[in-house]
């Protein structure tokens, strides 16, 4: 019978990975989809100027739209401070419970809440589900044109102050032209893009990064 592909990442983990290591975790991810087959993970180039602005920021409450395998939560968690919360979210099952064992076999399942559902049914419960005021930074990486309808609820939902920052993938390749206009033309925000490519190959992609001004 034919696994899927995240059942195949998730199987690779298990067998080349350090049991609660993040790094190999991650490393062993990016090493499978390189050269074995490609998946849609942020990835080791673009995964690196994540990394650069989770460590500029330390957040103390985060969030991520589209979980997938869980690759960007083992790497944001693994950076993020002592008593930090990455809350990532993920609307179908079968990529939720592989993203869970990938999560648990890196050991950080203490810093991440993964939340199983659409992220527009639950960004206006998450004040009151998880006692939040305000998210002190954001990943998205879901459906591309959900970014733009998810960032004005999230605006509505009173989950960004002064500060906050968005950082978007893929806002080239496959591209998300509606918010980055948004962003880059409101003056509610302070954009700014970091060129890279598309995980794993030469094509150009990149990431942007967004202040919310308040
Ligand atoms: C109700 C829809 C919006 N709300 C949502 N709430 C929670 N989870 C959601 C979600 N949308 C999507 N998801 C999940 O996020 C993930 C979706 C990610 C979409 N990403 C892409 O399409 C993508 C696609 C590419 C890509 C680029 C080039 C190419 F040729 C082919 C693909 C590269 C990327 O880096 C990408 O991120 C899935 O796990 C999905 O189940
Ligand atoms: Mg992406």
């Amino acid at each position: 019978y034919g696994s899927t592909r995240p059942e195949r990442i998730l199987a690779e983990v298990k067998r080349k990975a350090t049991r609660g290591d993040a790094r190999s975790v991650v490393d062993t991810i990016d090493q499978y989809c390189r050269h074995q087959e490609w998946a849609m993970n942020v990835g080791d180039e673009k995964g690196t100027i994540l990394d650069s602005i989770v460590c500029e920021v330390k957040p103390r409450a985060m969030l991520e739209l589209g979980t997938y395998c869980g690759y960007s939560a083992v790497r944001i968690a693994s950076l993020l401070p002592p008593n930090s919360r990455l809350i990532t979210m993920e609307f179908n099952p079968v990529f939720a419970a592989i993203a869970r064992q990938v999560i648990a076999w890196a050991g950080v399942e203490d810093k991440v809440v993964l939340i199983e559902g659409p992220s527009g049914d639950w960004i206006p419960k998450m004040k009151k589900e998880f006692g939040l005021t305000s998210f002190d930074l954001v990943f998205l990486d879901h459906w591309k044109d959900c970014y733009l309808p998810d960032t004005k609820l999230m605006e509505e939902c009173g989950l960004l102050r002064t500060g906050s920052i968005l950082v978007a993938d893929n806002v080239i390749c496959p591209g998300a032209p509606d918010y980055l206009e948004y962003v880059r033309g409101s003056p509610r925000y302070e954009s700014k893009y970091f060129r890279s490519h598309l995980e794993y190959t030469r094509v150009e992609d990149g990431i942007e990064k967004s202040v919310f001004l308040g």
